[in-house]
């Protein structure tokens, strides 16, 4: 059974140590719900988890290898939605999922779009180009990314930011089958998303001590976008 693991990272921005000494482990089936105030590193815990964020200090293996070792196998196997939109505004809704999913290398990327956005509750938005779409619809077209181009593990960056209650208790559900399947979920999020059994991590648990940071930690880094 694949274990995906963290062992004391350390993750500087800019030259900003946003945390240290950082320790989780999920196993299949399992959730992570990152928790902490604003600027504690949630986000950037993300892109760490993704590969998109290289550690300070520190090791993430899956099953037993690191992931620094198995780029590609690790891009394969994760799913990020972050919270910048990633719908190009040019393509409808249908053709911006079926992207992702050809990428992902499905079978019939335009079937995947359909059923995906079927199962988020917006068929009827498979033909509206990308710029039309309300804020809660991208939300939803992104989420269902996860469908369309499906991956063992998610990482979501406040997934639920925009969505009303019913999309919530939806995406809930998508989250409650994806583990049942044996697939793993991270999520950072400032509001309650009920994921029975899952394990809290709160950030600020690992934040370095004011003085241990060099200059006034707000220099940005070379090329980066958050
Ligand atoms: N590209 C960057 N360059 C420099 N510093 C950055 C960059 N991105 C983020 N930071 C800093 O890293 C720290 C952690 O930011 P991060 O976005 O990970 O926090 P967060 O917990 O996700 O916050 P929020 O709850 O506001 O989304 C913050 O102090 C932020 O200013």
């Amino acid at each position: 059974m694949p274990v995906f693991a963290g062992s004391e990272l350390t993750c500087l921005r800019g030259d900003r140590l946003v945390f240290t000494g950082l320790e989780f482990r999920i196993a299949p089936g399992g959730a992570l719900v990152l928790l902490g105030p604003n600027g504690s590193g949630k986000s950037s815990l993300l892109r760490v988890m993704a590969g998109l964020l290289k550690p300070l200090r520190g090791t993430l293996g899956w099953d037993g290898v690191s992931i620094a070792d198995d780029a590609d196998g690790h891009r394969a196997r994760v799913q990020y939605v972050g919270h910048l939109d990633a719908v190009k505004p040019v393509l409808t809704a249908a053709e911006n999922l079926a992207f992702w999913a050809a990428l992902a290398g499905a079978g019939d990327p335009a079937a995947n779009a359909r059923t995906a956005l079927d199962r988020l509750g917006v068929p009827h938005i498979a033909a509206v180009p990308g710029r039309y779409l309300s804020a809660g619809q991208k939300r939803r077209l992104n989420l269902a990314r996860l469908l369309a181009a499906p991956a063992a593990l998610w990482l979501l960056d406040e997934p639920t930011v925009a969505l009303d209650r019913a999309a919530i208790a939806l995406f809930e559900g998508l989250i409650a089958e994806h583990r049942a399947q044996g697939g793993m979920v991270v999520l950072s999020t400032h509001t309650d998303i009920a994921t029975p059994g899952g394990e809290a991590l709160h950030l600020d648990d690992f934040t370095p001590y004011a003085d241990e940071g060099e200059g006034d930690g707000y220099e940005e880094e070379e090329g980066a976008a958050a």
